[in-house]
C-alpha cells in the first residue's frame, strides 16, 4: 500500500468523524438534552459504518500542498479536482437514523431522503503542525460553534513546567546535561515560559539538587522566561545568585498539604513569601504565585473555593504578577473547577490567573476548556505529561503540553508553539526515562508517522 493512501485513509476517517459529530451535537442540543442531564447513550450514536461519503472536489485549493500539509486533506482518495477554490462534501447516512434520536428539522428533512446533505462548504485539512483544522460557511453550524466557543481567547500562553514539576518526582537522578537539553528543546519549540528547576532543599527534592548548574548552563538561552521555584528567602537568594531572572513561590489552600510539602502552615508560608516578594521587588524580579490543592487535598479531601480565593488573594496582594491555580492531585472536573474559578475571579482579575491541572482522572482538557470559557488565557502543562508531586500521593502527571497545544490549535487559538518540535522534545526526555509519553497526541501522531514510514 502506498504511503499516500494510508495517510489519505487517516484523513478520511478524521474528516468523517468531524463531520459525523456536527449533526449529532446539533440534534442533542436542540432536542434531547435541555441542560446538563445525562450524556447521550452510545446506542443513540449513528454507527460510523453507516456514514458514507460522496465528494465533489474542486480546485487546487483542495490539494495537499506539500510544504503546507502533512497528512492529506479533502483530496484524500486521490480524486482529481477542477475549478473553484473549495471542496464540497456530502455525507449520506446509509441507513435512516433512529426516529427517537432525530428531532432536528435539518436531520428529519434529510432522513426522509435517507441522507443528510450539507449545503455548506466545509473544508478540513491537516496543517504542518499536525493540527486538524476545519471551517464551514453554514450559518447554523457556525452559530452553534459561536454559542459554545464564543469568548475563547485568541492566544493562550503556555507555561511549560516539565523540567521542574515534570522531573521533580523522578526517582532516578537525571543527568544535568539532559535537563539542560530538554529546556533548550522546549524553548526552541516556541514556548515562551519554561519553568527550569527549583531552589528547594535537596533533602526534600533530590532530583533538583543540581539547580545551580542547570541555571548556569541556560544563561544564554534566549526567547523565553525561565522561572524557578523558591520556597523561602534562602532559595530566592540562591536562585538569584545562579542567574534566575524570575521566581515562583508556592502556597497551598490546604493546611495538611502545606505541612507535608513545605513543612509549615499556610500562614507561616505566606509570611515567608512576603519576605521573598519584598526582596524580589527590590531587585525588580517578577514573582509568580502558585496555589496548590485548589480542588482537593490528598489528606483533607475537598477544599473550599473561599479558601483558595483567600490564599490566591494574599499572594496577589504581596506582588505576584500571576497566580497559578493548581489541582495538585487532579481530582477536579468542570463541575468543581467553575465554582473555584468564580470564587478566585471575584477577588483577582481573570487576566492575572493561570490554571495548572494534573491529569489523574483524565479531566485536564475539559477543565482547561471551561477555564478558557471563563476568560483564563494562561495554562500550565508539562511535556509528555511528565510529573507528579512528591508530597501528593497518587497525583499523576501534569496535563501534557502536546495535548493542550493540539486542542488549542484545533480551537483556532494561537500558542506560537511548534507541535513537531515540542513532540521531539517529549520524545527526547521519554527516551531518556525509558518510558512512553503520557501525551495521547504525541502517541497518536508518532504512530501515524511510524506506520507511514514502514510503507
Ligand atoms: C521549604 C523547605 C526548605 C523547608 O524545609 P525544612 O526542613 O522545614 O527547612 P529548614 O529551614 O529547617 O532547613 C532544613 C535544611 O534545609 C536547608 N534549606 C532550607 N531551605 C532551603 C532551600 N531553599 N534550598 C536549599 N536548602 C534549603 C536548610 O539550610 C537546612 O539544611 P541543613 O542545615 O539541614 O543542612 C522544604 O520543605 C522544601 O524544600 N520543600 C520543597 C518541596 C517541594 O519542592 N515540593 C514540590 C513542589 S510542587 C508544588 O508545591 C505544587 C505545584 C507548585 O507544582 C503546583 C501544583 O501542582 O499544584
Amino acid at each position: 500500500m502506498r504511503t499516500s493512501s494510508i495517510l489519505s485513509k487517516y484523513s478520511w476517517w478524521t474528516t468523517c468523524l468531524s463531520r459525523a459529530f456536527i449533526p449529532i451535537s446539533f440534534s442533542i442540543s436542540s432536542s434531547r438534552m435541555s441542560s446538563l442531564e445525562e450524556p447521550i447513550g452510545l446506542d443513540n450514536l449513528p454507527n460510523l459504518n453507516y456514514v458514507g461519503r460522496l465528494q465533489r472536489c474542486s480546485s487546487s485549493g483542495c490539494r495537499p500542498i506539500l510544504d503546507e500539509t502533512e497528512i492529506g486533506n479533502c483530496l484524500s482518495e486521490g480524486r482529481e479536482c477542477s475549478s473553484s477554490n473549495s471542496c464540497e462534501e456530502e455525507y449520506a447516512w446509509r441507513r435512516q437514523p433512529k426516529d427517537k434520536f432525530c428531532r432536528d428539522p435539518l436531520i428529519l428533512k434529510a432522513t426522509r431522503r435517507s441522507r443528510i446533505v450539507f449545503d455548506s462548504v466545509c473544508d478540513s485539512w491537516h496543517m504542518q503542525d499536525h493540527c486538524y483544522c476545519s471551517s464551514c460557511n453554514d450559518t447554523q453550524i457556525r452559530g452553534l460553534a459561536n454559542k459554545f466557543l464564543r469568548g475563547l481567547p485568541k492566544f493562550v500562553k503556555i507555561v511549560e513546567v516539565g523540567p521542574r514539576d515534570g522531573l521533580q518526582n523522578e526517582k532516578t537522578i537525571i543527568p544535568t546535561s539532559v535537563k539542560i537539553e530538554l529546556i533548550q528543546r522546549l524553548v526552541s519549540s516556541g514556548l515562551s515560559v519554561v519553568e527550569a528547576t527549583s531552589f528547594v532543599s535537596p533533602k526534600w527534592v533530590p532530583q533538583l539538587a543540581d539547580s545551580k548548574d542547570v541555571m548556569k548552563a541556560i544563561q544564554d538561552v534566549e526567547g523565553a522566561q525561565l522561572p524557578v521555584l523558591t520556597p523561602n528567602l534562602k532559595g530566592f537568594e540562591a536562585a538569584v545568585a545562579s542567574g534566575a531572572k524570575e521566581v515562583a513561590i508556592f502556597a497551598s489552600a490546604s493546611e495538611s498539604f502545606s505541612l507535608s510539602n513545605i513543612n509549615c502552615s499556610i500562614e507561616e508560608s505566606l509570611n515567608r513569601y512576603r519576605d521573598v516578594t519584598l526582596a524580589a521587588r527590590r531587585l525588580s524580579i517578577p514573582v509568580r504565585g502558585y496555589v496548590s490543592c485548589v480542588i482537593g487535598c490528598p489528606v483533607e479531601g475537598s477544599v473550599l473555593p473561599s479558601k483558595v480565593a483567600y490564599v490566591a488573594k494574599e499572594l496577589y496582594d504581596m506582588g505576584c504578577y500571576e497566580i497559578s491555580l493548581g489541582d495538585t492531585i487532579g481530582v477536579g472536573t468542570p463541575g468543581t473547577v467553575v465554582p473555584m474559578l468564580e470564587a478566585v475571579m471575584s477577588v483577582i482579575p481573570v487576566e492575572k490567573l493561570a490554571v495548572h491541572f494534573h491529569d489523574t482522572y483524565g479531566q485536564s482538557l475539559p477543565n482547561i476548556l471551561v477555564s478558557l470559557q471563563m476568560g483564563i488565557s494562561t495554562v500550565d502543562s508539562s511535556v509528555a505529561g511528565l510529573g507528579g508531586c512528591p508530597y501528593a500521593k497518587g497525583a499523576s502527571g501534569n496535563v501534557a503540553t502536546e495535548d493542550v497545544v493540539y486542542m488549542l490549535h484545533g480551537l483556532g487559538i494561537k500558542t506560537n508553539v511548534d507541535l513537531s518540535k515540542l513532540m521531539a522534545a517529549g520524545d527526547f526526555i521519554c527516551k531518556h526515562l525509558g518510558r512512553q509519553s503520557g501525551s495521547k497526541t504525541a502517541i497518536a501522531l508518532s504512530r501515524i508517522t511510524a506506520d507511514a514510514s514502514k510503507i
